[in-house]
């Protein structure tokens, strides 16, 4: 696997039936950082990720390493690293783990084989059981798995599919508060050598997790920096407030991203 890459994006806009629901956004994600992108309901942070993945038509640039990924269709960018999770699972509850791992690593083998059990597991599929904590449970049914480790096992697939941009939507959703910090600490280990995105509104996690922070209102970029320099912003104070809060107070603390 090669080092990874950055994510920027220029001049991005989405319409939908002359609505604009990105609007001119332009941000640099560089290699290796974990940006949390948050911002008000409809602020317009799915439709950015859609866009980058492909999913909705867009204009503007959006670039991934030496790659233009608009234009491309949702599969080419997967190909060329770009891996997304959605607020629901997509896991197969049916499936194991290792043949949910399995299906995502594609290797071109035949569905036969997938479900037949294995006597070893491929390279690829070991290093991402290992990183996501699941290597105790490859023979387990996703469906059976805790509400956490399914959230992992999304992530694990995109690891052997050798994403390297990582955008995640709202991975801590519903989560216990232990699997909330086995989550932070995962997407730190996955960072090591990948670019991670995520859509929160956890508050808490953004403290404790996120490297940069990308604040989006109304389609615009409205604030980005460090968590510090987001919170004592008061432009993002007054979005979420309604109004800015003095130099000592914890806006947003404990409202909804
Ligand atoms: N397919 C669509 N057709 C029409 N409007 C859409 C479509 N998808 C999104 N929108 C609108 O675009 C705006 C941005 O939506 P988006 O889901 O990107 O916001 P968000 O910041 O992710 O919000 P949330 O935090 O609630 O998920 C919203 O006003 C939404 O209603």
């Amino acid at each position: 696997m090669s080092g990874p890459d950055g994510l920027a994006i220029r001049d991005l806009r989405v319409s939908f039936d002359g609505f604009t629901a990105v609007d001119g956004v332009s941000l640099d994600v560089p290699p290796g950082d974990i940006r949390f992108l948050i911002g008000p309901n409809g602020a317009g942070k799915t439709t950015l990720v859609d866009a980058v993945t492909g999913l909705v038509r867009a204009t503007g640039s959006v670039r991934f390493g030496e790659h233009e990924l608009l234009g491309r269709a949702v599969h080419r960018i997967s190909r060329l690293g770009v891996g997304r999770t959605f607020q629901t699972s997509t896991v197969f509850e049916e499936l194991t783990v290792l043949q949910n791992l399995d299906i995502a690593a594609g290797a071109r083998r035949s569905w036969a084989t997938l479900v037949r059990r294995r006597h070893g597991v491929p390279d690829e599929v070991a290093a991402a059981l290992d990183t996501i904590g699941l290597a105790g449970h490859v023979d387990q049914l996703a469906g059976t798995l805790a509400h956490g480790q399914k959230q992992w096992l999304e992530i694990g697939m995109l690891l052997v599919q050798d994403a390297r941009l990582l955008l995640l939507d709202e991975p801590v959703a519903g989560m216990s508060h232990e699997e909330r910090d086995a989550t932070g600490t995962l997407l730190e280990k996955v960072s090591r050598d990948r670019t991670v995105v995520v859509i929160e509104h956890d508050m808490d996690f953004l403290r404790r997790f996120a490297r940069t922070v990308t604040v989006l209102h109304a389609g615009k970029v409205l604030s980005e920096g460090t968590v510090a320099q987001v919170q004592a912003d008061p432009r993002v104070q007054e979005v979420y407030l309604g109004h800015p809060v003095d130099a000592a107070g914890t806006a947003p603390a404990g409202t909804e991203a």
